[in-house]
């Protein structure tokens, strides 16, 4: 499981170790875990040349002991200090014994030697940060032509819920110490984040603290149902599926889709599209509803490409099953009858369709993802999927961490891939999963899958089904790597 923890366990975390530490000691493996990142990322050292923008806090130290090692090996340093006063005054001295370069950031050669400029190293600021990057550093970060390495985090972006609320740096790389901030999992931040690397400093941190989780393919891998000898159809769970109408029957024949590759023995489908499902899915059971006639189920779906009837809505909420609502379903649900049931519920909505169901606009959920993601989930009482380029899950206990996808695709972003993924996620739930486990595998699945379909040409919601076959086989291979 990856973890990240909000700036507040991370200070705790770094207060008691510090306390057994001599003076700097964190500081020092921070830099030299950053110099290395630095350093695979330059390639070649010597010669190179490397520009530090230095902020007033411990991140611009970072920045300057990181610096001294590199120019150490022969990289030509300069920074730039942004608070000359301030600046961590331990690093300078090591960067100016190292032979690197100082300059105030209001120098005018500043902006050119951010420009030309191998490697830029973003220590502006860190976990101490608030809101946006001030004008200067704003400007001198948009000078960057080379690569550009944040420290700890890209400054600018909020460490514990990912929201860019002003001018942020665009990073290539951060380099995190310690466990990954939510900010670097959470868009619109993760995007400004480029690829991760972890580096140990020795932090102590608890699992049940943490604010965010990622599963891994061997955590995946461990909850994926398994049939056993003792299976049957029955046995590993049946999934109800109410979807589609005259107008659109292609969305209960892709949720069935989905269903199909989740785990359940079973498919049952409940609608008006029952010919077009069995046209395409002879192996589904098909009725024309209503679901409290259907047979018995293990767990539900219900909403993709449902339109306006809410027909079947008030059997599947009564019913003692977990529940998985999506599309035009949210809309009609109420929200006291979902809090008022016994088995567990689960909403997959877009950005969109959250913004409807929160009374704000959708500009405000894709900026405040988290927060939107918490908000619903404690309204509804259930557990809470909320789509997008990165997927955030919540369950309805808030004081319990929320879990991320980081799996998804662009490509993903195509009419129709949201129904797949309900019908995958009721497929879990049937197959036994706990809603927030089935919620985020489903998601896991459903954008590997994408990206295994897609391989960089555009791909149809189809395509996304097609390839949960190999997204399966790939996280089981993967369980011992
Ligand atoms: N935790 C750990 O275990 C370890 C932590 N380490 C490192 O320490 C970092 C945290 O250092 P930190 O606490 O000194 O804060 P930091 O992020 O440098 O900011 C400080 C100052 O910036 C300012 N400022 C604020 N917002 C701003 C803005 N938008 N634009 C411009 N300036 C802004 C503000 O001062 P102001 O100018 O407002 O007075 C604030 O006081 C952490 O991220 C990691 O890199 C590692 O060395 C070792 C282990
Ligand atoms: N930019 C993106 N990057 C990754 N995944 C995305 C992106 N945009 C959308 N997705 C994913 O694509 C799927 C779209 O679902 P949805 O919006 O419900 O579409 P539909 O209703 O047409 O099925 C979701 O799983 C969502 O997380
Ligand atoms: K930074």
């Amino acid at each position: 499981m990856r973890l990240a923890h909000d700036v507040e366990t991370v200070r705790s975390a770094e207060r008691a170790l510090m306390a057994r530490l001599p003076e700097g000691a964190l500081m020092q493996r921070a830099a030299a875990g950053l110099a290395t990142a630095c350093a695979d990322l330059l390639g070649k050292v010597y010669g190179s040349r490397v520009t530090l923008l230095v902020g007033s806090g411990d991140n611009g130290g970072d920045a300057l002991y990181a610096g001294a090692r590199l120019a150490r090996r022969g990289a030509g340093v300069t920074a730039l200090l942004l608070s000359p006063d301030r600046a961590h005054a331990g690093g300078l001295a090591a960067l100016r014994a190292a032979g690197g370069t100082v300059l105030d950031a209001q120098d005018r050669n500043a902006t050119e030697r951010v420009g030309r400029a191998d490697l830029v190293v973003d220590g502006i600021v860190g976990i101490g940060g608030k809101g946006g990057l001030r004008p200067r550093a704003a400007e001198l970060a948009d000078a960057a032509r080379g690569t550009v390495v944040a420290v700890d985090l890209p400054s600018g972006v909020d460490a514990d819920t990912g929201e860019v609320r002003g001018a942020a740096v665009r990073a290539d790389a951060t380099v995190t110490f310690g466990t990954y901030k939510p900010g670097l999992l959470i868009d619109p931040a993760r995007e400004y984040a480029g690829a991760l690397r972890l580096v140990d400093i020795g932090l102590e941190l608890a699992p049940a603290e943490t604010g965010l989780e990622a599963l891994q393919y061997a955590d995946v891998a461990a909850l994926l149902p398994r049939p056993t000898g003792e299976s049957d159809k029955y046995r590993r769970g049946v999934v109800g599926i109410v979807a589609g109408s005259a107008r659109y029957p292609g969305a209960a024949v892709l949720a069935v889709a989905g269903a199909l590759h989740g785990g359940a023995g079973a498919v049952r489908y409940v609608g008006p599209a029952a010919d077009a499902v069995l046209a395409r899915f002879p192996e589904a059971l098909v009725s024309a509803g209503p679901p409290a006639k259907a047979g018995r189920v293990q767990s539900w779906v219900i909403g993709p490409g449902l339109g306006d009837d809410p027909s079947g809505l008030h059997d599947v909420l009564a019913s003692d099953v977990p529940v998985l609502i999506d599309a035009d379903g949210l809309r009609l649900a109420d929200p006291a009858t979902v809090r008022d049931r016994a088995a567990p519920t689960v909403l997959t909505p877009h950005a969109g369709e959250a913004a409807a169901l929160l009374g704000v606009t959708r500009e405000q959920v894709e900026t405040e993802r988290l927060a939107s993601v918490r908000e619903l989930a404690a309204r509804y009482d259930a557990t809470v999927l909320l789509k997008g380029s990165t997927t955030l899950i919540s369950p309805p206990d808030e004081t319990r961490p929320a879990r991320v996808n980081p799996t998804g695709s662009p490509w993903l972003a195509t009419a129709g891939s949201g129904d797949v993924l309900s019908g995958l996620t009721g497929s879990l739930l049937a197959a036994g999963l706990a809603p927030l486990d089935a919620a985020s595998v489903g998601a896991h699945l459903h954008g590997l899958a994408a990206r295994h379909a897609a391989d960089g040409a555009p791909i149809s919601a189809q395509d996304v089904a097609g390839a949960l076959r190999s997204a399966w086989q790939d996280v089981t291979e993967n369980l011992f790597a």
